[in-house]
């Protein structure tokens, strides 16, 4: 091999495919110079008499003579992959030119046949259609782009085949191929079902109603059977709950239940109480959502998170009464108790469908078997973190299987939108609308300069896994509940769960949102600018 070029076999199989020397900066020069210390090495353990010496200078020679020729096959490996480079580079500047007068050619063609038709859009779908709406409004359109105030007019991109004139008219509108766009989604048990199916005519994409509207609950035969879920060791609460049992069962002749611990506390209170219903065993929990017409909490946000978890499937409107120190899902004031429930019981009410995740632990012994472990379900957020261990967590993160990225620092956050006031907020998430569909991804203090938080859509299925090079393992918690250990190899799998859990608006979703970020964190909250001082006509 001659010392001034290096040869090789390149990836594209062109055989001795030569690397010229000339630029220092290429690799080149190092490699040479490996090759020739590579020789000299050789040379003086030929040159040096071997009888005689002892064994640590044979090792080191040994040693020299491996290192030599790792670093002359690093610096060989390096040549090659700048050869590779190279001709990428060279078919890339081709392919580029090829395209690049091919564009040229379709748009000489475009313009060509153009002049010939007279068939810029606005002019043709005016000549198609005189008594069209378009027509109409045709003088506010300008003649080069059919556009009112910068943006496109949805006349111009509507079917006017039934308007058009003459067949041959049709014909020359119709250039554009329709298409449909369909919406999918996972049903129940897995399979996909049709959601919805939108048409867009021509192939131009102009509006679709993916996001759910102000929902309004009607009640079609009056509710009987109330739950009240009590936020425990609350005087306050305490005192509410027995007026409001009174209240609703002599008045409004309701059937009321409340847990156990309320039923003892409201018997101490009064033996007439015995009227109260509640249930003996947990097992029974998992049926109440076939009684219970409304669930009336009193509390905390922590007790709408209670209520919430109670009901593993479907979850009856819950009436949320605030008397916690923020309260982001409660909106109601206890001091108007009897007005709110008069008008809820009455309908019909705005709500709030609040996602939940449903998440599900796998175990790395278990991962082929299905539904080894009790699923959670989430109002807020399913966490991520290194619990006592003062390692880094190091997770992997996958979201349908694409790799997303690997989390080292504190944890992560998978949060609803309804949780993304909660600590999703703390970690630096951002906050959303609790209508809006999708899975935040909020990492909890990233080791990393970039790591900004991502919101997902909501057909995704997230998936942490805990890498079998972990330094320790993994805890999840459901809602700042139920820790559970994730060790190396185990995952935790999460999606929107298909029961979301429907909370009474005061006003609507958006009027209570909006209110509870300014009451509850004082949202963007600064003195108003005083009207004296300059302005700009003073400039
Ligand atoms: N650093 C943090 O901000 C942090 C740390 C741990 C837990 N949390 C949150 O606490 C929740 C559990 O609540 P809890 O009441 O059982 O425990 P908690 O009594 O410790 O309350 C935590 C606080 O979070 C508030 N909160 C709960 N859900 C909220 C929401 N959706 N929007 C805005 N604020 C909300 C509560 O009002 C309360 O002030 C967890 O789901 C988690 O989101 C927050
Ligand atoms: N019925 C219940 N049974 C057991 N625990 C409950 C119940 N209701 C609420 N909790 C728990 O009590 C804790 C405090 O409840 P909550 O958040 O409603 O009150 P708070 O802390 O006073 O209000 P805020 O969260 O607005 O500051 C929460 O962790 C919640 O999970």
């Amino acid at each position: 091999m001659s010392p001034s070029k290096l040869d090789s076999t390149d990836s594209f199989g062109h055989e001795e495919a030569s690397v010229s020397c000339s630029k220092p900066e290429n690799g080149c020069v190092d490699s040479l110079s490996i090759f020739h210390s590579e020789k000299a090495v050789e040379e003086l353990l030929q040159q040096t008499p071997v009888a005689g010496m002892d064994e640590h200078l044979i090792e080191f020679s040994e040693a020299l003579r491996t290192v030599a020729k790792a670093l002359r096959r690093a610096a060989e490996g390096k040549a090659s992959a700048q050869a590779e480079a190279a001709e990428w580079k060279r078919r890339y500047e081709l392919e580029r030119t090829r395209n690049i007068q091919m564009e040229q050619k379709a748009r000489m063609a475009e313009q060509f046949s153009a002049e010939k038709n007279g068939d810029l859009d606005c002019e043709r779908v005016k000549n198609s259609d005189n008594q069209s709406m378009l027509q109409n409004e045709s003088n506010e359109h300008s003649e080069t782009g059919c556009m009112k105030h910068g943006i496109w007019s949805h006349e111009v991109l509507r079917d006017r085949e039934s308007d058009s004139n003459s067949n041959a008219d049709r014909n020359k509108i119709m250039r554009k191929a329709s298409f449909k766009l369909s919406w999918w989604c996972n049903g129940e048990n897995g399979d996909q079902h049709k959601h919805d199916i939108v048409s867009f005519e021509r192939g131009n994409i102009t509006t679709a109603e993916r996001s759910s509207k102000q929902i309004s609950l009607k009640w079609e035969s009056d509710p009987q059977t109330v739950l009240i879920l009590t936020k425990p060791n609350s005087v306050s609460v305490r005192i509410l709950c027995v007026q409001m049992v009174r209240w609703l069962r002599e008045r409004k002749k309701l059937n009321v239940y409340v847990e156990p611990r309320v039923k003892v506390e409201l018997l101490a209170e009064s033996s007439n109480f015995s009227y109260v219903q509640t249930w003996k065993d947990d097992s029974e929990i998992s049926h109440l959502h076939m009684k219970v017409d409304l669930v009336i909490t009193l509390g905390g946000d922590g007790t709408v998170l209670w209520a919430a978890s109670m009901f593993k499937g479907p979850v009856p409107p819950i009436v949320p009464f605030s008397l916690g120190s923020l309260g982001f899902m409660t909106p109601f004031h206890s001091e108007h108790f009897k007005d709110c429930l008069d008008s809820v019981l009455r309908g019909p009410i705005s709500i709030t469908l609040r996602h939940r995740l449903l998440c599900r632990v796998v175990r790395d012994a278990a991962k082929n078997e299905y539904e080894t472990e009790e699923p959670f379900l989430v109002l807020n957020e399913v966490t991520i973190d290194r619990g006592i261990s003062s390692y880094l967590t190091n997770l992997e993160c996958y979201c349908d299987n694409s790799f997303v990225t690997c989390v080292q620092g504190d944890g992560l956050i998978l949060s609803t939108t309804s949780g993304s006031t909660a600590y999703s907020l703390a970690a630096g998430g951002s906050m959303v609308h609790p209508q809006v569909p999708g899975i935040l991804f909020t990492p909890i203090c990233p080791h990393s300069l970039s790591f900004r938080p991502l919101i997902l859509p909501e057909h995704v299925t997230v998936r942490i896994m805990v890498p079998f090079n972990s330094r320790s393992p993994a805890w999840a918690s459901f809602d700042g509940k139920d820790r559970k250990l994730l060790a190396a190899g185990d995952a935790l799998l999460c999606s929107m769960a298909p029961w979301p859990v429907p909370t009474a608006c005061q006003v609507d979703s958006t009027n209570d949102f909006l209110r509870s970020i300014h009451d509850g964190l004082h949202w963007n909250l600064r003195k108003t600018q005083s009207f004296d001082g300059p302005r700009d006509r003073d400039l």
